[in-house]
């Protein structure tokens, strides 16, 4: 089955430009065909009107809660949102529940995945036994089953002794370690940022906390040889550290979130567990660090951090809420809007940050637009302003502080290895 894409613009990753082109695709194969006009006749013709062709959108950092907590998203309702959202791939995090620490769990959520078929779904498997942070699990049987990266996200390893070890054993498989670092004895029960909690009456949780044992972590991969990936960056020391330690040649990948790169903990308008999220948001300085540490690619990519919680669970009292914000359906037109038309980026550059440098972190294929490659694309709609309504979100999780933004350079269709997935604002 051959499908046509007509009256796009493609974005040429070398140099920026958008160039009117056709495009064949082959679900069949999965690949892309031909670029260009003249192509050979297709089965089907999907016609756009100048939207923006891009390589679907690739996130390292997706909560998908099956199995276990299925009523804040299914690795079905979360594949859906992702391609609505405009990506193709996803890797998921472990703390399920059960949590993701055997090659069998890891195997199932690859069945569940492959079933639904709405995007690449690559699990990341715990580092410890139950993210415990006492046994470390079977690196070896977990890369056979098909995890891509190890981490104990939601949880930092408080042993820095054990983490020696994991990243050891990491090295020795050749998986990343993907680290969520949060020293408890720092972090203690810690809600917001120094500022918002004393506005809030709520508990602190330190930046440092998450500075130091990045500090720990980066000395650790620097000693082992490991691959080390930085979940979502929030403090300035943190950039400040990544940057020296990829001066050194510390083999280090990190994200950064959108609600870290244009929300502080100003932003926070009123004591509601939506701007809730660990790491929090944090101080205006802290922001424009992270900011800065984007542009200069010391973080490396866009990562939401998609962390579908209830509405039930998300109207508790502010220190009883879960932590978390989704992100995965917005994350495109806020950054479109916030940091390339406001000229801090290019387009160019957002989407290298979106899909070809994750896809090189975690040696994953796509990231390009290509004859031979992956039939993976979305196409955005630069021009049309929407006022995004978390109502209208695929996801089941509606707990995002961005409702009622304005942007514009949401998806108009994206495909998944030449399957249409999302067009016209359904998702097939
Ligand atoms: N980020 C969050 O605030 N929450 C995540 C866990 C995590 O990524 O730390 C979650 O699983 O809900
Ligand atoms: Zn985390």
């Amino acid at each position: 089955m051959k499908r046509k894409i007509t009256g796009g613009r493609l974005l040429d990753l070398t140099d920026g430009s958008l160039t009117e082109t056709e495009i064949l695709v082959d679900e069949d194969s999965g690949l892309v065909v031909a670029i260009g006009f003249d192509l050979p006749a297709a089965d089907e013709t999907i016609e756009l009107h100048g939207e923006v062709l891009l390589p679907g959108f690739i996130d390292l950092h997706v909560h998908l809660r099956e199995p276990g907590f299925e009523h804040k998203e299914t690795i079905q309702s979360g594949a859906r949102a992702a391609a609505a959202g405009g990506f193709t791939k996803i890797a998921c995090m472990p703390n399920t529940n059960p949590p993701l620490d055997s090659a069998a769990k890891v195997q199932d959520v690859r069945e569940r995945a492959q079933a639904a078929g709405a995007a690449g779904v690559f699990p990341i498997a715990c580092i410890t036994e139950g993210q415990a942070g006492k046994t470390l699990t079977d690196y070896q049987a977990l890369k056979e089953a098909g995890a891509i990266a190890l981490s104990d996200d939601g949880k930092g390893v408080q042993d820095g002794g054990l983490m020696r070890e994991a990243f050891i054993r990491a090295a020795e498989v050749g998986l990343p370690i993907a680290i969520h670092a949060e020293d408890e004895s720092i972090a203690r029960d810690g809600v917001f940022n120094p500022g918002a909690a004393a506005k809030y009456g709520v508990s602190v949780q330190h930046g440092e906390s998450e500075s130091a044992m990045i500090a720990r972590d980066l000395l650790l991969a620097e000693q082992t040889g490991a691959k080390l990936h930085i979940c979502h960056v929030s403090v300035e020391p943190a950039v400040a550290l990544i940057r020296w330690a990829k001066q050194r040649g510390v083999r280090v990948t990190a994200e950064v979130t959108p609600h870290h790169l244009l929300l502080s903990e100003d932003a926070i308008e009123r004591a509601d567990p939506v701007y809730k999220v660990n790491p929090p948001l944090r101080s205006e300085a802290d922001r424009l660090a992270c900011l800065e540490g984007f542009l200069d690619g010391t973080l490396d990519v866009i990562a939401t951090d998609h962390a579908p919680h209830s509405a039930e669970e998300k109207a508790k009292p502010l220190s009883a809420a879960p932590f978390g914000i989704v992100g995965i359906e917005t994350v495109f037109p806020l950054l479109y809007t916030y940091l390339v038309e406001t000229g801090h980026i290019s387009l160019r550059d957002l989407v290298l940050r979106m899909s070809t440098r994750p896809a090189e972190a975690f040696g994953l294929t796509g990231g390009s637009i290509r004859v031979g490659g992956p039939a993976d694309i979305t196409a955005v709609d630069l021009d049309t302003e929407r006022t995004i309504d978390p109502e209208k979100f695929y996801s089941k999780g509606r707990n995002t502080p961005f409702a009622g933004w304005q942007a514009k350079g949401f998806s108009q269709l994206t495909l998944f290895e030449g399957k249409v997935i999302y067009k016209n604002e359904e998702v097939r």
